[in-house]
């Protein structure tokens, strides 16, 4: 239990899709401790990937670009727990880090945002959409190689400007962010994942704290959506024997149905001139072995050059 002398603090980045995220948590934590509000402090802290918004983000590189700082803060204790998006954590936490609970999963599909199409086959011949997500680039460019690619980075409201203001007719947004900003209107049609497959980990929110903070594990477990943890865990041990660079477009999605986990994966080159797909079905226990083998299939049949080449 944290110590009413002493509010739990919850570090976050300051965006107000994290700050979302961070209340949700908070949220939680108060329904299932029986817990006021004043048990908690929210701290905001400014990441490298926060910083720098006028490159594309593939070209500032490294890991872990939108975690750091507040892994720092983590490990010197000026917070007891951070609040992820899952989809931007690597596969691997710092010495000292982990991160057991997850929240319940929001919708994990991508949304179609224009105000001129209802959808992407209504785009016109040569239309330009704005995205700076190196999956969605390539899966677009796969789908629809008639259609011009531009970056588009900054926040939701920056990148709606940027529609309004013409520099793209189209852009995708996560409907999961979306819905936790409740702007779930400027989506106009949410994508069927056998159309876009999403990010590992896409719509989920975990939550890390130090491996030997204890009383912070007890105070998190019941808060912890275990379903969530079963398809993560398949999802991102895909990503781990991918390696997952932040220059390799990777799309992985698994979900329950009758008590089995169905994992789908796909890799891309990142002009889209080539994607490979492929499922697996089993145990949900087996996840982990399921996510290891699916990458391992893809990478065969990609053969060997496909990763190092991009
Ligand atoms: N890469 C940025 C990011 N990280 C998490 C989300 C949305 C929320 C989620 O998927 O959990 C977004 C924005 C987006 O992709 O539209």
């Amino acid at each position: 239990m944290p110590n009413p002398s002493r509010p739990l603090k919850i570090g976050t980045r300051g965006s107000v899709l994290a700050l979302a995220q961070a209340y949700e948590t908070r949220a939680r934590l108060m329904a299932a401790h029986d817990l006021p509000v004043e048990a908690f402090e929210v701290v905001a802290i400014k990441t490298t990937g926060d910083r720098i918004t006028d490159r594309p983000l593939k070209e500032i590189g490294g890991k872990g670009l939108f975690t750091r700082e507040i892994e720092e803060a983590l490990a010197e204790g000026r917070i007891d727990i951070a609040v992820h998006s899952m989809k931007d954590m690597p596969t691997i936490q710092p010495e000292g880090m982990v991160i057991d609970c997850l929240l319940p999963r929001e919708d994990v599909r991508d949304a179609f945002v224009s105000p001129h199409a209802a959808s992407i086959d209504e785009l016109p011949q040569g239309a330009v959409v704005g995205s700076s997500s190196l999956r969605r680039r390539a899966q677009l460019a796969h789908y629809r190689p008639d259609l011009k690619l531009v970056e588009f980075r900054g926040n939701v409201q920056t990148r709606l400007k940027k529609l309004e203001d013409g520099v793209a007719q189209a852009t995708f947004l996560a409907m999961a962010g979306l819905r936790r900003l409740e702007m779930l209107h400027v989506a106009r049609a949410p994508i069927r994942p056998d159309q876009m497959l999403p990010a590992v980990a896409q719509g989920a929110i975990g939550i890390e704290r130090r491996s030997d903070d204890l009383n912070t594990a007890g105070l998190l477990a019941p808060i912890h959506d275990v379903e969530t943890g079963q398809r993560i865990t398949a999802e991102r041990a895909f990503l781990a024997r991918l390696d997952g660079s932040c220059q390799t477009p990777i799309a992985g999605l698994a979900e329950l149905a009758e008590g089995r986990l169905v994992l789908r994966g796909q890799i891309l080159k990142p002009d889209g001139s080539q994607a490979f797909s492929a499922r697996r079905e089993g145990e949900i226990a087996d996840g982990a072995a399921m996510g290891i083998d699916l990458a391992e299939e893809l990478l065969s049949r990609a053969g060997p050059d496909f990763l190092s080449h991009i």
